[in-house]
């Protein structure tokens, strides 16, 4: 419950501490703390900044009669200032204010020491980060927020412009509502600011050394910063929310980056698909030889087609021809591109009706040609194969009863560089084939199996229960193309039985982890059906 001061009529402003590090926007703050003759109190830099703009401003330490002292670490930290932001309206207050002379302070205008920023810069030393620790900035900010009822606080210099509006309709005056939805976000500021410090010291020792920078540490503290209220959750009756967190914020590359073009509002359910279409797409981008493209099509969190072009090939090209690999499926999937959208690629996209497109870039014609279908989301990623920097980013995932906390799947062995345990090696045509399975199979829910023949996949089973039950799968939605086919696995395999009906299939290659008790019955099996085989050492299982 919030407490609730009686304040029948809010009371123009009358005295605003100031104290800001990031110094952006003070002009307008300064305009309307003059308009509304504001006395304002204000720290060291911020004091001389305001007074650059010409505002009338007290320092701190005249106010209070205390310097400031310790390199700044105690500036704002007196009564005078917290028993100014702190007192209730009551006789009782305002009779111990008298007693002690304190004048009230109505407004509290205070951003925080640059932490998050510091902490990014490359090279910064433990030291300078709890340096940049601000200490009474926050103190300020939480007493104003637990007076709303009295005082006004503000700690993003995007507000400003509405502090002078509102002031201005109110004759210098915050309203109840005003004040409340500032105090919101100021602990909501608050307990951000401390969320990021708890993490940067869980992931230091005792001696202020980093500890391995792709460990889980044991804390988790995660705000999020909210940016858009979905229609529904994965259905119509579960409200939902799409937040941007603190660390995806660090990750060049998340779809809170995403530039909108068009479209219905984007859903659940579609930033999802979306983000799994985009797993796949870098990870088939990472893989591409120079001057190859590759196309994907995502339904449901599965693929259901990938294709890879060469240089002679047109993206439009290999886009049908990653649609064409399970062209049922395809009808209101996502799709991903590894470049920009070409006319002939929109085209051919607007054929079939999808649900959300994904690509780096789009050229004005194919953005007019796209904008034919008002409910498609386009979405542009330019920085999506930005290779990223540090360890994979954290993915968290909640269950009942807690939240799962894992790094991304992020490695990716090319199937040329696997083991081959077989009598017969994979062909050059092959081994390429095997590395575009094995990079779908990753994105494939387990158990996955992946057949692929002349750079498409031509049938996929996933989400099954047993391995061989996927490999039937695959093989009943590739039909005769199976004939020809190479086929990739996420994990082992852990009978022959999946060998043998590959090899009744016609499929000639498998590229697979190996790992399992039975790899030697496997690999005779293989042996005996003329199948080749590469064990790559990495399992991808996707739950
Ligand atoms: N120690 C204090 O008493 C104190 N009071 C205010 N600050 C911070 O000092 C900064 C502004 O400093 P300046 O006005 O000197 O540029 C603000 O980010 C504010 O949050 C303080 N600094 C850190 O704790």
């Amino acid at each position: 419950m919030w407490y609730r001061a009686s304040v029948p009529t809010p009371a123009p402003l009358r005295r605003a501490l100031v104290s800001v590090s990031d110094k952006s926007q003070l002009d307008v703050l300064a305009e309307l703390l003059i308009a509304h003759k504001v006395e304002v109190l204000s720290t060291g830099g911020t004091h001389r900044a305001l007074a650059e703009l010409g505002v009338a401003v007290v320092k701190v330490s005249e106010f209070t009669g205390a310097p400031e002292i310790l390199d700044g670490r105690v500036k704002t930290l007196h009564p005078k200032i917290h028993g100014g932001i702190l007192a209730l309206p009551t006789e009782d207050h305002a009779r111990e204010l008298e007693l002690h002379q304190i004048a009230p302070i109505d407004l509290v205008v205070v951003n925080l020491y640059p932490f998050r920023e510091t902490i990014r810069k490359p090279g910064c030393s433990f030291a300078d980060a709890i340096e940049n620790i601000d200490i009474g900035g926050p103190t300020m900010v939480r007493a104003a927020a637990k007076n709303w009822g009295r005082v006004g606080v503000v700690v993003d210099p995007n507000d400003y412009a509405r502090l002078a509006e509102v002031l201005a309709e109110h004759g210098g005056a915050l309203p109840d509502s005003v004040r409340r939805s500032f105090a919101r976000k100021a602990f909501a500021h608050t307990a951000s600011y401390d969320a990021a410090i708890a993490d940067y010291l869980a992931r230091h020792d005792d001696e202020g050394q980093a500890i391995d920078a792709a460990a889980i540490t044991p804390g988790l503290f995660v705000s999020g910063e909210p940016l858009v209220e979905l229609r529904y959750g994965e259905n119509p009756h579960q409200p939902a929310r799409f937040f941007r967190t603190d660390y995806a914020a660090a990750e060049q590359t998340g779809l809170d980056r995403a530039l909108i073009h068009q479209g219905k509002a984007l859903s659940y359910n579609n930033l999802l698909d979306a983000d799994a279409a985009l797993g796949l797409i870098r990870d088939l981008h990472a893989g591409l030889p120079e001057g190859g493209r590759a196309a994907a099509v995502f339904k449901h969190l599965s693929p259901c087609g990938a294709a890879l072009g060469s240089r002679e090939e047109s993206l439009a090209e290999t886009f049908i021809r990653a649609r064409q690999a399970d062209a049922e499926s395809a009808f209101g999937g996502i799709v991903s591109v590894s470049e920009a959208v070409d006319a002939a690629t929109a085209e051919r996209l607007v054929e079939t009706f999808l649900e959300v497109v994904i690509a780096p870039g789009y050229s004005p014609e194919a953005r007019k040609i796209l904008a034919k279908k008002k409910r498609l989301r386009v979405l542009e990623l330019p920085e999506m194969f930005s290779p990223s920097s540090g360890p994979p980013p954290l993915r968290l995932r909640s269950v009942a009863g807690g939240v799962l906390v894992q790094r991304e799947d992020l490695i990716g062995v090319a199937a040329k560089d696997g083991q081959v345990p077989t009598e017969r090696s994979p062909s050059a045509a092959e081994l390429t084939s095997l590395d575009l399975g094995q990079r779908v199979a990753k994105h494939v829910r387990s158990n996955a199996i992946v057949l692929v023949r002349e750079g498409a996949t031509v049938g996929i089973g996933g989400g099954q229960t047993s391995r061989v039950e996927a490999v039937r799968q695959a093989i009943s939605r590739a039909g005769d193309a199976a004939k020809g086919a190479v086929l990739a696995s996420d994990a082992f395999f852990p009978f022959r039985d999946s060998i043998d009906a590959i090899a009744a299939a016609g499929v000639t290659a498998v590229v697979q982890p190996g790992g399992s008790m039975r790899d030697a019955e496997v690999i005779a099996a293989c042996d005996e059906h003329g199948v080749a085989m590469v064990f790559t050492g990495e399992r991808h299982f996707r739950h």
